[in-house]
């Protein structure tokens, strides 16, 4: 849909950076919940492009040091009855959401048996002996059931949504935040790790993640080794096995000894992976934060103001908790509202 200025001229002119899976579901969520808002998304790249296209896409927290717990556990819950529904409806099979079953296991009993999300999570509980006996050097484990979306689907999916309730999508770089005062009322900014050039902010760093997809349709549950180095999560037509973590690499380009090491761990862990083949290799940065940032600010130059939100920083959980995170960007944004309108009539005056 092209942007029709006459059409929404009245209406408050939102701009959103980032058009990956933070920037689509905040701008998905502005839109169904202020409808006096225009809404535009502005991104360099957009899915197949974006980290959440390489990501497993399961709903399984990280935890951000410097951001209180209890807030981390509203999102997640937030994020987990929003798909949920999702997954449970019609648009499950477009959107690429489902339920997947599987295992956390550990070398030694962790400090937390039943982590924050354990009562989020589905039948959450500790396995018994003879479901562990299939793991060798494991001695403790989780089971539960979770949600995961496939990204390849559901960031299309929401980009659809969006544009159906009268959003608009631009495909291009912000230089400079400033360049969109004046067209834009208010910005929320979903750029991820972007916001180091444009927003100054240096304790924004990427971790950069490599995942093989690989074909092996008998592999039904996901395993995943508590320490979060090696997982195996099946997916709608292929299984992806990770991971890695580099701090500070910003290297997009797949390593072919690391897809060996990646393989040979998966391999340790579920040995009917042996000879499994790989369809791709990807690798991808995490937009790490010691802790989210979810903010209202008002940026001034010259005498002039420009109101911000800034929802970033979801490092490896951004699936997990993006939902609750788009509802407290849009809050942020609704509280902002009647000071955007006092600058809309200043600025006619
Ligand atoms: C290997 C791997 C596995 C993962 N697995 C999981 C998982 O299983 N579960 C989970 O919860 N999370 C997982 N994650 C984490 C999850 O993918 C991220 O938290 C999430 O995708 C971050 O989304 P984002 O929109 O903030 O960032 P991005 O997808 O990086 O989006 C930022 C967007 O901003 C745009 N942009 C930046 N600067 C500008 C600019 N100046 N102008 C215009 N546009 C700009 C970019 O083009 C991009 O579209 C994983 C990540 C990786 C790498
Ligand atoms: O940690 C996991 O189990 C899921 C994958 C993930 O979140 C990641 O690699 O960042």
């Amino acid at each position: 849909m092209l942007h029709d200025p006459i059409m929404s001229a009245q209406k408050i002119q939102v701009a959103v950076i980032g058009g990956g899976l933070v920037g689509l579901s905040t701008a998905l969520c502005i839109i169904e919940c202020l409808p006096q808002c225009s809404v535009t998304v502005i991104s360099e790249e957009f899915s197949p492009n974006t980290t959440g296209d390489v990501a497993a896409g399961c709903l399984i927290p990280h935890v951000y040091p410097d951001t209180p717990l209890h807030q981390q556990k509203a999102w997640f819950k937030e994020t987990f009855n929003y798909l949920f529904k999702i997954a449970n409806s019609s648009e499950a099979s477009e959107a690429g959401i489902y339920l997947i079953s599987g295992w956390q296991i550990f070398k030694s009993a962790p400090k937390e048996v039943y982590p924050f999300w354990s009562e989020t999570v589905l039948g959450f509980r500790i396995m018994d002996e003879t479901e562990l006996a299939k793991f060798q050097s494991y001695k403790f484990g989780q089971a539960f059931t979770t949600l995961k979306c496939q990204a390849s689907q559901y960031l299309p999916w929401m980009e659809k949504r969006f544009k159906s309730k009268g959003g608009y999508v631009e495909k291009r770089k912000v230089i400079d935040v400033w360049d969109l005062h004046g067209t834009y009322d208010v910005v929320v900014n979903c750029s991820g790790l972007g916001s180091r050039d444009l927003f100054g902010d240096q304790s924004i760093y990427p971790v950069q993640g490599q995942v093989l997809e690989v074909n092996a349709p008998w592999i039904k549950h996901f395993i995943r080794d508590g320490d979060g180095s090696t997982y195996i999560y099946p997916g709608i037509s292929y299984v992806t096995l990770g991971g890695t973590r580099k701090k500070d690499d910003w290297s997009c380009l797949p390593n072919a000894q690391t897809s060996k090491v990646i393989l040979e761990r998966c391999c340790h862990l579920e040995p009917s992976l042996y000879g499994a083949p790989v369809i791709q290799e990807k690798a991808g940065l995490r937009p790490t934060r010691s802790a989210l940032r979810i903010v209202k600010d008002v940026l001034v130059k010259n005498g002039q103001q420009l109101p911000v939100i800034h929802n970033y920083g979801h490092g490896g959980g951004g699936f997990s908790i993006h939902w609750g995170t788009a509802n407290e960007a849009t809050k942020l944004l609704q509280q902002l509202i009647p000071f955007i309108h006092h600058f809309k009539l200043v600025s006619k005056l």
